[in-house]
């Protein structure tokens, strides 16, 4: 006979690819509906950046329509992001669930065109996203996200004064761009950045957030160490370029996470290859080669993605139209998007590990 159970035994073998557990088991079925021959149910993800989406679905309908009577399978999908495993040690920011630091070794190499790409590729599939701008030497996040100019609000709280996000593209966004004086010396702002980082995590109104993506200063230095020590983090992504000395940095950084007892999501390799507009089926390896994937082999960690270099991410960013929605089929903006689905994923794997 047709009814619940009999769908949810059917669907029992099918696993989630990445968790390799049973969607049933997993509570990933639910809202089973049966009217005639007609089958309908609710498929609720780990993440609505799920880069599987299409298979789970094709599985769950083939699954289903082994079942005698069945003629149509009806899948809706939608998703909660896990919240990240707690620490002891370690305070979770409330209605945050998973604090994500982008990072690198070295400046220059890309690393806040990553971060802004993946905040945005993640809220364009629908999850609520954060972007945390920690980066004191250059903080250029809020131009890139078409956020030069905004200023943030002070408002009175519940607990307190915080601060009201800026927000565009469906990511909310602080910045040290919004605190500093751009004409302050360098050397003064390392001593703020304990504090500050401590206040944009705790006195903003971030709201709930499935995903909060802190763009770091590059290196090895404060802002890691505050970040790793305040709260639990579910993890962190190293940006590289395949060039020898950004690879050495990117490993120095991966080492100072895993320390700190951060798990490394992977690498980005970023300015992979450089693709001319005019010519778009060359590829020229400006930087060298498979250095990202050595690397990530090497360390044990995955290589998340291969970002080519492309004039169109470049003017993006600076006219502050992320590439991801300027130009979603450009190869780079495919690439990041695919960064960004990978990260949710592994992101999934830890909370569920
Ligand atoms: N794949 C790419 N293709 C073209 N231009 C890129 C690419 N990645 C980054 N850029 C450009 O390189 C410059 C530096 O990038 P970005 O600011 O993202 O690097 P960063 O590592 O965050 O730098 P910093 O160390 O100053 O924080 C920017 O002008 C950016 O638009």
């Amino acid at each position: 006979m047709l009814d619940t159970q009999s769908v949810l035994e059917v669907l029992r073998p099918v696993q989630d690819p990445e968790l390799q557990k049973s969607l049933v088991d997993l509570n990933m079925i639910r809202n089973v509906q049966i009217e005639g021959d007609k089958v309908s149910f609710t498929l609720v993800l780990t993440t609505p950046a799920c880069p599987l989406r299409e298979f789970i679905v094709e599985d769950c309908q083939n699954a289903v329509k082994q079942l005698p009577g069945v003629e149509s399978v009806e899948v809706e999908v939608t998703a909660e992001t896990p919240q990240q495993k707690s620490l002891p040690d370690r305070q979770s920011v409330p209605g945050i669930k998973n604090i994500i630091a982008v990072s690198s070794g070295k400046g220059g190499v890309g690393k806040s065109s990553v971060a802004v790409n993946i905040a945005v590729a993640l809220a364009d599939k629908g999850a609520k996203v954060g972007l945390l701008d920690a980066d004191i030497y250059g903080p250029n996040a809020p131009n890139m996200l078409g956020l030069g100019n905004a200023n943030v609000m002070v408002k009175q709280g519940t607990n307190g004064e915080v601060l009201e996000p800026a927000f565009n593209y469906g990511v909310k966004l602080v910045s040290m761009a919004f605190l500093i004086d751009p004409d302050q010396p360098v050397i003064w702002r390392g001593p703020m950045l304990n504090g500050i980082i401590r206040q944009f995590l705790y006195q903003v109104e971030w709201g709930e957030l499935d995903y909060l993506i802190v763009d770091m200063p590059p290196g090895t230095g404060d802002a890691q160490l505050t970040l790793a020590q305040a709260v639990p983090m579910a993890g962190a992504v190293i940006v590289t370029t395949p060039q020898t000395v950004s690879l050495l940095d990117a490993r120095r950084g991966l080492k100072m996470f895993q320390q700190l007892g951060v798990n490394v999501l992977g690498i980005v390799e970023n300015m992979s290859y450089f693709i001319p507009p005019d010519l778009p089926e060359k590829k020229y390896d400006l930087f060298g080669s498979g250095g990202g994937e050595k690397t990530a082999q090497e360390l044990n960690v995955p290589l998340l993605g291969c970002v080519p270099l492309e004039i169109s991410l470049r003017e993006g960013g600076d006219k502050g139209i992320p590439i991801v929605i300027a130009e979603p089929d450009s190869a780079s903006a495919q690439a990041l998007v695919s960064v960004a689905e990978q990260v949710a994923a592994k992101v999934s794997i830890a909370a569920f590990a």
